[in-house]
């Protein structure tokens, strides 16, 4: 159905109206029979892309769904997802692909891109069918092992090699198996020690990134970072980005997630396994570089790693619960948060435009202008929300943000032009 959007202010920048055709494209002028979103005092910015989300389907479909995670990203304000491999069976094949690709389809609510395992059953050692899972109706671009690290050298050079033929990129789960040990569930430093729980130190994700930007420059391809969480690894990658911006054959992107721009190591004191992720939650000096590091475009884009598990996987001894944390529905509330004088041009960067291009999504982060495909959202900006976990459209309840409160509010969301939150709801 056509849509008029009134009043919305674009990127806080300028007010105008926006008008949607039929077909689901902005046009230059009101269409017919248009429904019509009175969004006086919104801001309206392209359709959030989360470049790393776990949906766990199949095999998990306790913990989340296609379409029950496809639910949680347009309440978060996203109209693109790219889906984490690490599923039961694992995405390593075209059929896989394919698979998630159409159940996202079905969903209709966002746009679901599924990653593609960059080894056979994530086991680090024979590359998966990563032209095929490429040239498939899916059209994986981007390729992840997320959950474990590519951690064999060779492997990961094979795989670089490989995607660079299609302009494919391989994105890193960086963790030094050895460095960080088999027991480590937290970070390593003065609270792991008082705690007396196996931490695992920065070391063992900066050698990781530091070795696969070198990688990366040899083959002449593209690697990017997931969950960058240390000042460390942020220093590899200015040294980095500058290099491969001075080469122009090879490039490295980064991601951060919205719990490591605002929570601290810190809170472990309570074992509450509510805040057992990975990588962990680091130390203040961190979480103050990784701002800088996004602020000042270091860091490239902000990715959920949304993470749902079910209670009984969870609510367990914190050294035996679950890695990961709930993200869709709060990442844009939790980023304003934590760094409250990013503009809202700087925010649409960061949350949609850069990683739609590192996806290789042409549809999404575009500017919102006649002849793009209406993807947006729009937001109160002034809106302070006190997170409810139960009131999740997630099938998960792992939420650290429950009971904390947030600047800003995604009151509509747009897909494809159509009308998929509406008034904070689904629509
Ligand atoms: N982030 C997490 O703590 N967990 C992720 C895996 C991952 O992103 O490494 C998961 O799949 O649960
Ligand atoms: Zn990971
Ligand atoms: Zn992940």
């Amino acid at each position: 159905m056509a849509l008029v959007i009134t009043g919305a202010s674009l990127l806080g920048e300028r007010t105008a109206d926006l008008f949607v055709d039929d077909a689901g494209v902005l046009v230059d002028s009101a269409p017919a029979g248009a429904e019509t979103i009175d969004a006086d005092g919104l801001v309206a910015l392209p359709g959030l892309v989360d470049l790393h989300t776990h949906l766990r389907e199949p095999g998990r479909e306790d913990a989340e769904t296609v379409l029950s995670g496809s639910r949680a990203a347009a309440l978060g304000g996203y109209t693109a997802v790219l889906a984490m491999a690490n599923t039961s069976p694992v995405t390593d094949t075209a059929e896989a692909a394919t698979r998630v690709w159409e159940l996202g389809r079905e969903a209709g609510l966002v746009h679901v891109q599924p990653v593609g395992a960059v080894t056979r059953g994530l086991a680090g050692e024979e590359l998966a069918e990563l032209g095929l899972m490429h040239r498939s109706r899916a059209g994986v671009s981007v390729f992840s092992d997320d959950g474990k690290c590519v951690h064999d050298a060779r492997v990961m050079r094979r795989a670089l090699e490989y995607v660079k033929a299609f302009g494919g990129v391989v994105s890193q789960h960086s963790q030094d198996p050895d460095l960080a040990g088999p027991t480590a569930c937290c970070h390593e430093g003065e609270v792991s020690g008082r705690l007396g729980l196996p931490g695992w130190p920065g070391i063992a994700e900066e050698v990781i990134v530091a070795r696969d930007v070198m990688l990366a420059r040899h083959t002449g391809s593209r690697v990017h970072v997931a969950h960058v969480s240390t000042a460390g690894s942020v220093e590899v990658l200015r040294w980095a980005k500058a290099q491969a911006e001075r080469d122009g054959h090879w490039s490295v992107t980064a991601e951060v997630t919205p719990h490591h721009l605002l929570l601290t190591t810190d809170l472990l004191t309570g074992y509450d396994p509510t805040y057992k992720v990975n990588p962990p939650l680091r130390p203040q000096e961190d979480v103050d570089a990784l701002r800088a590091a996004l602020a000042d475009g270091t860091i490239d884009a902000v990715a959920t790693d949304h993470a749902p598990h079910a209670r009984h996987d969870k609510e367990h001894a914190f050294v035996d619960a679950a890695f990961g944390m709930l993200g869709l529905e709060t990442a844009l509330g939790v980023v304003r948060t934590a760094m409250p004088d990013l503009s809202w041009a700087d925010l649409a960067r960061v949350m949609s435009v850069a990683p739609a291009r590192i996806a290789g999504l042409a549809d999404q982060g575009r500017a919102l202008e006649p002849g793009s495909p209406a993807h947006l959202v729009l937001v109160d900006p002034d809106a302070s929300v006190t997170v409810d976990r139960d009131a999740s459209a997630s099938l998960s309840r792992n939420n650290p943000w429950h009971g904390r409160t947030v600047t800003s509010h995604v009151v509509h969301t747009v897909f494809g032009g159509r009308v998929t939150v509406r008034d904070g709801a689904l629509a």
